[in-house]
């Protein structure tokens, strides 16, 4: 197992090692949401393997292709116990690529493919059209403070809809939904980790850390 620990980025940034945070790195930009969360103080590690799964309290999925995690996740016989972990209430995090792994329901996927579900709602792929239509925007997010979040879409999904058991967190102006809760899984069609926005980590921490202390 690949571990990052807090002192390698960066002497004086650091905190105390924090909750077992692993982020699954099959592809995608998981280097990003691994420093990010290092620097929150949790004790990070690259999840490829089951073995590296039972070791974390918290799991980020981080943005890429859908198509590619769901393919690899297959071959490398994490699918399944990812799908466990969830439904046994692991804490996970999902941006982009990752919420799309998250939904029970992709539109506009591929031939074939599989999705780990959890959060009850149904996702559309490339939602925002190809790489040159993505485009950035301050979002009001309330149970993240009153500083608007600055959000990057790249190729991501727009929540279609959500079901009871989910909540929206944020929306477009237009209504749109593009982050949404239920439980401990959070998922985001935009990309925090690429923009300085650490609040969704932490938010996500919390519930790690929630979840280490009452069991
Ligand atoms: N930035 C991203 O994660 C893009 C997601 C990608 N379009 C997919 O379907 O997986």
């Amino acid at each position: 197992m690949t571990t990052l620990r807090s002192e390698s980025i960066g002497a004086g940034e650091t905190a105390a090692v924090g909750p077992r945070v692993g982020v699954l790195a099959l592809q995608g930009d998981f280097r990003e949401h691994a420093h990010l969360l290092a620097r929150l103080g949790a004790h990070v590690s690259l999840v490829r393997r089951p073995e590296e799964l039972a070791t974390v309290d918290g799991l980020v999925i981080p943005g890429g292709e859908s198509t590619v995690m769901d393919k690899l996740s297959r071959a490398y016989g994490l699918a399944e116990p990812l799908k466990r972990a969830i439904a046994g209430g692991l804490p996970v995090y999902g941006t982009c690529a990752g919420l799309i792994m998250l939904a029970d329901t992709i539109l506009d996927a591929i031939a074939g493919q599989q999705t780990l579900g959890g959060l009850d709602v149904v996702v559309r792929r490339n939602a925002f059209g190809s790489q040159n239509q993505s485009f950035e925007t301050d979002l009001d997010i309330p149970a993240l403070g009153d500083e608007p979040v600055h959000a990057v879409f790249i190729r991501g999904p727009v929540v279609e809809s959500v079901g009871p058991a989910a909540t929206p967190l944020a929306a477009l102006p237009d209504g749109r939904v593009v982050a949404v809760e239920q439980g401990n899984l959070l998922g985001t069609s935009f990309h925090p980790e690429i923009t300085g926005e650490y609040r969704f980590h932490e938010y996500f921490l919390g519930t790690v850390r929630n979840r280490t202390l009452n069991g």
